[in-house]
Protein backbone atom coordinates (compact mmCIF):
# COMPACT_ATOMS: atom_id res chain seq x y z
CA UNK A 1 0.00 0.00 0.00
CA UNK A 2 1.26 3.53 -0.86
CA UNK A 3 0.04 6.79 1.60
CA UNK A 4 0.12 9.88 0.26
CA UNK A 5 -0.27 13.26 2.33
CA UNK A 6 -1.45 16.38 0.21
CA UNK A 7 0.14 19.76 2.63
CA UNK A 8 -2.73 22.53 1.57
CA UNK A 9 -3.08 25.77 2.73
CA UNK A 10 -2.84 29.23 2.29
CA UNK A 11 0.01 30.81 1.13
CA UNK A 12 3.17 31.24 3.97
CA UNK A 13 1.42 28.97 6.46
CA UNK A 14 4.37 26.66 6.72
CA UNK A 15 3.74 24.14 4.37
CA UNK A 16 7.59 23.53 3.24
CA UNK A 17 8.62 23.86 7.03
CA UNK A 18 5.96 21.21 7.65
CA UNK A 19 6.92 18.86 5.24
CA UNK A 20 10.32 18.88 5.88
CA UNK A 21 9.75 18.32 9.51
CA UNK A 22 7.58 15.35 8.60
CA UNK A 23 9.75 14.10 6.25
CA UNK A 24 12.60 14.15 8.85
CA UNK A 25 10.65 12.69 11.58
CA UNK A 26 9.31 9.42 9.30
CA UNK A 27 13.66 8.81 7.90
CA UNK A 28 14.48 8.98 11.73
CA UNK A 29 11.42 6.14 12.09
CA UNK A 30 12.86 4.20 9.35
CA UNK A 31 9.82 4.96 6.88
CA UNK A 32 10.57 4.77 3.79
CA UNK A 33 9.34 8.75 2.77
CA UNK A 34 9.82 10.50 -0.08
CA UNK A 35 8.98 14.74 -0.98
CA UNK A 36 6.77 15.40 -3.71
CA UNK A 37 6.41 19.28 -4.77
CA UNK A 38 3.09 20.49 -6.91
CA UNK A 39 4.15 23.94 -6.86
CA UNK A 40 5.66 25.35 -10.14
CA UNK A 41 6.20 28.80 -8.29
CA UNK A 42 8.22 27.47 -5.79
CA UNK A 43 11.98 28.26 -5.66
CA UNK A 44 14.57 25.56 -5.27
CA UNK A 45 15.97 26.58 -1.33
CA UNK A 46 12.21 26.33 -0.77
CA UNK A 47 13.31 22.62 0.66
CA UNK A 48 14.66 20.93 2.86
CA UNK A 49 14.83 17.90 0.89
CA UNK A 50 15.64 17.47 -2.76
CA UNK A 51 11.81 16.47 -3.97
CA UNK A 52 11.76 12.93 -5.79
CA UNK A 53 8.66 14.40 -8.33
CA UNK A 54 8.42 17.87 -9.37
CA UNK A 55 6.04 19.52 -11.44
CA UNK A 56 8.50 22.05 -12.53
CA UNK A 57 9.93 19.19 -14.46
CA UNK A 58 6.85 19.04 -16.34
CA UNK A 59 5.75 22.67 -16.62
CA UNK A 60 7.37 25.68 -14.25
CA UNK A 61 5.39 29.30 -14.03
CA UNK A 62 8.41 30.88 -15.24
CA UNK A 63 8.39 29.34 -18.41
CA UNK A 64 4.54 30.23 -18.55
CA UNK A 65 5.02 33.71 -17.71
CA UNK A 66 7.69 33.86 -20.29
CA UNK A 67 6.95 32.30 -23.45
CA UNK A 68 3.08 32.90 -22.82
CA UNK A 69 2.45 36.04 -21.89
CA UNK A 70 0.20 35.09 -18.47
CA UNK A 71 0.54 36.64 -15.22
CA UNK A 72 1.62 35.30 -12.32
CA UNK A 73 -2.12 33.85 -11.09
CA UNK A 74 -3.47 33.31 -14.95
CA UNK A 75 0.31 31.51 -14.80
CA UNK A 76 -0.38 28.98 -12.20
CA UNK A 77 -3.69 28.14 -13.43
CA UNK A 78 -2.05 27.36 -16.80
CA UNK A 79 0.14 25.05 -14.60
CA UNK A 80 -2.44 23.29 -12.95
CA UNK A 81 -4.57 22.83 -15.65
CA UNK A 82 -1.49 21.40 -17.92
CA UNK A 83 -0.64 18.61 -15.43
CA UNK A 84 -4.21 17.49 -15.01
CA UNK A 85 -4.17 17.24 -18.89
CA UNK A 86 -0.49 14.93 -18.38
CA UNK A 87 -1.66 12.79 -15.67
CA UNK A 88 0.20 10.24 -17.45
CA UNK A 89 3.12 12.40 -16.51
CA UNK A 90 2.32 12.12 -12.78
CA UNK A 91 1.47 8.41 -12.60
CA UNK A 92 4.25 7.40 -14.65
CA UNK A 93 6.72 9.52 -11.90
CA UNK A 94 4.82 7.72 -9.62
CA UNK A 95 5.00 4.12 -10.79
CA UNK A 96 8.44 3.72 -9.15
CA UNK A 97 7.48 4.14 -5.56
CA UNK A 98 6.30 1.28 -4.09
CA UNK A 99 5.16 0.83 -0.23
CA UNK A 100 6.00 3.88 0.11
CA UNK A 101 4.93 7.14 1.97
CA UNK A 102 4.64 10.33 -0.12
CA UNK A 103 4.69 14.06 0.98
CA UNK A 104 3.01 16.24 -1.43
CA UNK A 105 3.48 19.86 -1.32
CA UNK A 106 0.76 21.94 -2.51
CA UNK A 107 0.79 25.31 -3.97
CA UNK A 108 -0.67 27.90 -1.49
CA UNK A 109 -3.15 29.43 -4.16
CA UNK A 110 -6.43 29.44 -2.04
CA UNK A 111 -8.94 29.41 -4.68
CA UNK A 112 -7.30 25.70 -5.59
CA UNK A 113 -8.91 24.66 -2.48
CA UNK A 114 -12.10 25.93 -3.03
CA UNK A 115 -13.39 25.85 -6.10
CA UNK A 116 -10.83 24.88 -8.84
CA UNK A 117 -11.04 21.05 -10.08
CA UNK A 118 -7.14 20.48 -9.45
CA UNK A 119 -7.27 18.98 -6.12
CA UNK A 120 -9.87 16.63 -6.15
CA UNK A 121 -9.18 15.25 -9.93
CA UNK A 122 -5.42 15.00 -8.71
CA UNK A 123 -6.73 12.78 -5.06
CA UNK A 124 -9.07 10.85 -7.42
CA UNK A 125 -5.86 9.98 -9.49
CA UNK A 126 -3.72 9.58 -6.65
CA UNK A 127 -7.13 7.12 -5.42
CA UNK A 128 -7.04 4.76 -8.54
CA UNK A 129 -3.56 4.14 -8.48
CA UNK A 130 -4.25 2.34 -5.22
CA UNK A 131 -2.53 5.23 -3.12
CA UNK A 132 -4.53 5.73 -0.17
CA UNK A 133 -4.51 10.15 0.12
CA UNK A 134 -5.29 12.30 3.30
CA UNK A 135 -4.76 16.27 3.29
CA UNK A 136 -3.84 18.35 5.60
CA UNK A 137 -4.77 22.00 5.96
CA UNK A 138 -2.46 24.25 7.73
CA UNK A 139 -3.45 27.71 8.96
CA UNK A 140 -1.05 29.93 11.22
CA UNK A 141 -1.08 30.91 14.61
CA UNK A 142 -1.05 34.76 13.37
CA UNK A 143 -5.18 34.00 12.21
CA UNK A 144 -6.04 33.94 16.26
CA UNK A 145 -4.62 37.93 16.77
CA UNK A 146 -7.51 38.96 14.62
CA UNK A 147 -11.24 37.26 15.14
CA UNK A 148 -12.72 38.13 11.82
CA UNK A 149 -9.66 36.73 10.15
CA UNK A 150 -9.84 33.49 11.99
CA UNK A 151 -13.24 32.75 10.88
CA UNK A 152 -12.02 33.63 7.38
CA UNK A 153 -9.62 30.84 7.67
CA UNK A 154 -12.14 28.47 9.29
CA UNK A 155 -14.73 29.12 5.98
CA UNK A 156 -11.74 28.90 3.68
CA UNK A 157 -10.25 25.18 5.61
CA UNK A 158 -14.66 24.10 5.76
CA UNK A 159 -14.88 24.73 2.11
CA UNK A 160 -11.71 23.05 1.31
CA UNK A 161 -13.34 20.15 3.15
CA UNK A 162 -16.51 19.94 1.15
CA UNK A 163 -14.54 20.61 -1.75
CA UNK A 164 -12.05 17.88 -1.58
CA UNK A 165 -13.72 14.99 -0.12
CA UNK A 166 -10.89 12.55 1.60
CA UNK A 167 -9.83 12.25 5.02
CA UNK A 168 -8.55 15.45 6.22
CA UNK A 169 -7.31 17.01 9.37
CA UNK A 170 -6.65 21.08 10.49
CA UNK A 171 -3.69 22.07 11.70
CA UNK A 172 -2.60 25.16 13.42
CA UNK A 173 0.77 25.51 12.52
CA UNK A 174 3.78 28.23 14.03
CA UNK A 175 2.29 27.56 17.62
CA UNK A 176 5.82 28.48 18.98
CA UNK A 177 4.25 31.83 18.43
CA UNK A 178 1.77 31.79 20.72
CA UNK A 179 3.57 32.45 24.13
CA UNK A 180 1.65 31.00 27.56
CA UNK A 181 2.94 33.00 30.39
CA UNK A 182 0.36 35.18 32.13
CA UNK A 183 2.69 36.50 34.52
CA UNK A 184 4.36 38.13 31.47
CA UNK A 185 3.55 41.37 30.36
CA UNK A 186 4.60 41.15 27.13
CA UNK A 187 2.15 37.84 26.51
CA UNK A 188 -0.77 40.30 26.43
CA UNK A 189 -3.28 39.55 23.36
CA UNK A 190 -3.50 43.85 23.36
CA UNK A 191 0.28 42.91 21.59
CA UNK A 192 -1.14 40.53 19.38
CA UNK A 193 0.01 37.67 21.11
CA UNK A 194 -2.82 35.19 22.94
CA UNK A 195 -2.86 33.51 26.08
CA UNK A 196 -2.80 29.50 26.33
CA UNK A 197 -5.96 29.56 28.08
CA UNK A 198 -7.69 31.49 24.95
CA UNK A 199 -6.50 28.92 22.80
CA UNK A 200 -9.07 25.93 23.10
CA UNK A 201 -11.95 28.50 22.23
CA UNK A 202 -10.08 28.75 18.63
CA UNK A 203 -8.58 25.27 18.22
CA UNK A 204 -12.36 23.97 18.39
CA UNK A 205 -13.69 27.09 17.35
CA UNK A 206 -16.57 28.88 19.30
CA UNK A 207 -18.31 30.98 17.26
CA UNK A 208 -19.49 32.96 20.36
CA UNK A 209 -15.96 34.49 19.81
CA UNK A 210 -17.60 36.24 16.59
CA UNK A 211 -20.87 36.70 18.09
CA UNK A 212 -19.59 39.12 20.22
CA UNK A 213 -17.07 41.58 20.52
CA UNK A 214 -17.31 43.82 22.79
CA UNK A 215 -16.36 47.51 20.91
CA UNK A 216 -15.59 46.32 17.77
CA UNK A 217 -16.92 49.42 16.34
CA UNK A 218 -17.87 47.12 13.07
CA UNK A 219 -20.53 44.93 15.01
CA UNK A 220 -22.29 47.90 16.27
CA UNK A 221 -22.46 50.48 13.21
CA UNK A 222 -22.61 48.30 10.60
CA UNK A 223 -26.32 46.12 10.70
CA UNK A 224 -25.17 44.20 7.41
CA UNK A 225 -21.70 43.37 8.57
CA UNK A 226 -23.32 42.07 12.05
CA UNK A 227 -26.20 39.66 10.71
CA UNK A 228 -23.48 38.30 8.19
CA UNK A 229 -21.10 37.16 11.44
CA UNK A 230 -24.54 36.07 12.57
CA UNK A 231 -25.21 34.10 9.11
CA UNK A 232 -21.70 32.48 9.93
CA UNK A 233 -22.01 31.59 13.87
CA UNK A 234 -25.00 29.72 12.83
CA UNK A 235 -23.64 27.85 10.24
CA UNK A 236 -20.41 27.07 12.44
CA UNK A 237 -22.78 25.87 14.99
CA UNK A 238 -25.23 23.87 12.02
CA UNK A 239 -22.22 22.16 10.96
CA UNK A 240 -18.83 21.68 13.25
CA UNK A 241 -16.81 20.30 10.32
CA UNK A 242 -13.88 22.29 11.35
CA UNK A 243 -10.91 22.11 14.40
CA UNK A 244 -7.57 22.38 14.94
CA UNK A 245 -4.45 20.47 15.69
CA UNK A 246 -1.82 23.09 17.17
CA UNK A 247 1.49 21.74 15.86
CA UNK A 248 4.57 23.33 17.35
CA UNK A 249 7.89 22.37 15.42
CA UNK A 250 10.34 23.34 18.18
CA UNK A 251 8.60 20.39 20.20
CA UNK A 252 8.78 16.53 19.21
CA UNK A 253 5.55 15.32 21.02
CA UNK A 254 3.73 18.05 18.91
CA UNK A 255 4.96 16.45 15.85
CA UNK A 256 4.40 13.17 16.53
CA UNK A 257 0.91 13.84 17.93
CA UNK A 258 -0.08 15.39 14.38
CA UNK A 259 1.92 12.41 12.53
CA UNK A 260 -0.37 9.62 14.59
CA UNK A 261 -3.41 11.50 13.64
CA UNK A 262 -2.37 11.65 10.24
CA UNK A 263 -1.52 7.75 10.12
CA UNK A 264 -4.85 7.13 11.62
CA UNK A 265 -6.67 8.90 9.44
CA UNK A 266 -5.36 7.29 6.40
CA UNK A 267 -5.36 3.91 8.36
CA UNK A 268 -1.50 3.57 7.74
CA UNK A 269 -0.47 -0.02 8.55
CA UNK A 270 -3.34 -1.50 8.33
CA UNK A 271 -2.57 -3.71 5.26
CA UNK A 272 1.26 -4.65 6.16
CA UNK A 273 1.47 -8.37 6.55
CA UNK A 274 3.74 -9.24 9.85
CA UNK A 275 7.09 -9.72 8.42
CA UNK A 276 8.99 -13.12 8.51
CA UNK A 277 12.40 -13.28 10.46
CA UNK A 278 14.14 -13.51 7.28
CA UNK A 279 12.55 -10.27 6.13
CA UNK A 280 14.01 -8.30 8.98
CA UNK A 281 17.57 -7.06 8.52
CA UNK A 282 19.70 -6.80 11.98
CA UNK A 283 18.84 -3.34 12.22
CA UNK A 284 15.44 -4.32 13.19
CA UNK A 285 16.93 -5.20 16.03
CA UNK A 286 18.04 -3.24 19.32
CA UNK A 287 20.02 -4.46 22.22
CA UNK A 288 18.02 -3.40 25.24
N1 LIG B 1 7.95 30.76 13.89
C1 LIG B 1 7.70 29.86 12.93
N2 LIG B 1 7.89 30.18 11.64
C2 LIG B 1 7.63 29.24 10.70
C3 LIG B 1 7.14 27.95 11.03
N3 LIG B 1 6.93 27.27 9.89
C4 LIG B 1 7.29 28.09 8.89
N4 LIG B 1 7.71 29.28 9.36
C5 LIG B 1 8.16 30.44 8.57
O1 LIG B 1 7.06 30.91 7.78
C6 LIG B 1 7.51 31.28 6.49
C7 LIG B 1 6.75 30.50 5.42
O2 LIG B 1 7.06 29.13 5.60
P1 LIG B 1 6.91 28.07 4.43
O3 LIG B 1 7.16 26.72 5.01
O4 LIG B 1 7.72 28.46 3.23
O5 LIG B 1 5.37 28.27 4.09
P2 LIG B 1 4.56 27.71 2.83
O6 LIG B 1 3.16 27.50 3.29
O7 LIG B 1 5.25 26.52 2.24
O8 LIG B 1 4.65 28.94 1.84
P3 LIG B 1 4.19 28.99 0.28
O9 LIG B 1 4.85 27.83 -0.41
O10 LIG B 1 4.69 30.33 -0.16
O11 LIG B 1 2.71 28.90 0.25
C8 LIG B 1 9.03 31.04 6.45
O12 LIG B 1 9.67 32.25 6.77
C9 LIG B 1 9.24 30.03 7.57
O13 LIG B 1 10.52 30.13 8.14
C10 LIG B 1 6.95 27.64 12.43
O14 LIG B 1 6.52 26.54 12.82
N5 LIG B 1 7.23 28.63 13.32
Amino acid sequence: MRYAVLITGPAGAGKSTFAGAFMTHLQTSRRTSHLVNLDPAASPTSFEYEPVIDIKDLVSLDDVMGELGYGPNGGLVYCFEYLLQNMDWLEEELGGFEDDYLIIDCPGQIELYTHHPFLPTLAQNLSRLGIRVCAVYLIESQFMEDRYKFFSGVLSAMSAMVNLEIPWINIMSKMDLVTSNPDDPSDDPRNGLRQRKNIARYLDPDPLLLAAEPGKEANVQNPRFHALNQAIVQLIEDHPLVSFLPLDLRSPDSLETVISHIDYTMQYGEDEEPKEPHDLDAGDFHEE
